[in-house]
């Protein structure tokens, strides 16, 4: 299991009694960037929701960041979350504090303690994606590209050991995407794994690499064509 972040064997994903996806069996491995992609209401986002514990794993097995997703009760995602990072379309930040307070929010949230040891990780977070000297600001003062830089180096805070980005660039320009993508980027080739749901093609064709697809209730890898 060591270079297995993520393995699911015969999973389904329902919403409610709706069968969203069928008999999905694969793995991920460290290091890896994996796009996620398929039609609007293909199951991208249920499949998300099944990885990070917001939808019950009921069918088939699966096992992420060495967590079984069949045995795990609800007491146990939080510590799920933990080895996770999660970025979302909509970035989520708390609107009512600035960029370090957002931080510190989270880092107390999964119990960190030390304020000079919190201090310094938000800096070295904020660092990585470019952020640095924007700490002070509160979320409503950066523009959207920033504001998921921020998201990013939130879903960093714990070192989590895959990153699970469901439309990061969604609401996005292109050249903003690119630049929020360079990120994920850099994170990637520093060690970390990543699944990117995503629509954005141009963004797959500049960056390539494995690439699910959800598409007629499966998910398969399909193979690139050489552009
Ligand atoms: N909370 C819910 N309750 C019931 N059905 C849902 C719920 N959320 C999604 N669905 C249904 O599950 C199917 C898959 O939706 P999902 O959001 O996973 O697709 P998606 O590929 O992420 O779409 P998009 O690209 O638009 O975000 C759709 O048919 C949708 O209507």
């Amino acid at each position: 299991m060591q270079d297995t972040i993520l393995e699911l064997k015969d999973v389904s994903v329902y919403q409610k009694d709706n069968l969203v996806l069928n008999n999905i069996s694969l793995e991920i491995k460290k290091g890896e960037f994996v796009y996620l992609i398929g039609k609007t209401g293909s199951g991208k986002s249920s499949f998300m929701k099944t990885l990070y514990g917001d939808l019950a794993l009921k069918e088939g097995t699966g096992n992420i960041v060495d967590i079984n997703l069949k045995t795990m009760q609800e007491k146990d995602i939080p510590f799920l979350r933990r080895k996770l990072g999660i970025v979302f379309q909509d970035f989520k930040l708390l609107p009512d504090r600035t960029i370090n307070n957002n931080l510190l929010f989270v880092l107390k949230a999964t119990g960190w303690k030390d304020r000079t040891k919190m201090d310094t990780k938000i800096e070295e977070v904020l660092d990585k994606v470019g952020m640095k000297t924007k700490g002070f600001k509160f979320p409503h003062e950066l523009s959207g590209g920033e504001q998921q830089r921020i998201a990013i180096a939130r879903a960093l805070l714990n070192d989590p050991e895959l990153i699970l980005a469901d439309e990061p660039t969604g609401n996005l320009d292109p050249q903003t995407s690119v630049e929020v993508m360079k990120v994920l980027q850099d994170i990637n080739k520093a060690g970390r794994t990543i699944l990117m749901a995503t629509h954005d093609y141009a963004l797959i064709l500049k960056y390539p690499s494995k690439t699910l697809k959800c598409d007629d209730n499966k998910v398969f890898e399909v193979v690139q064509r050489a552009v």
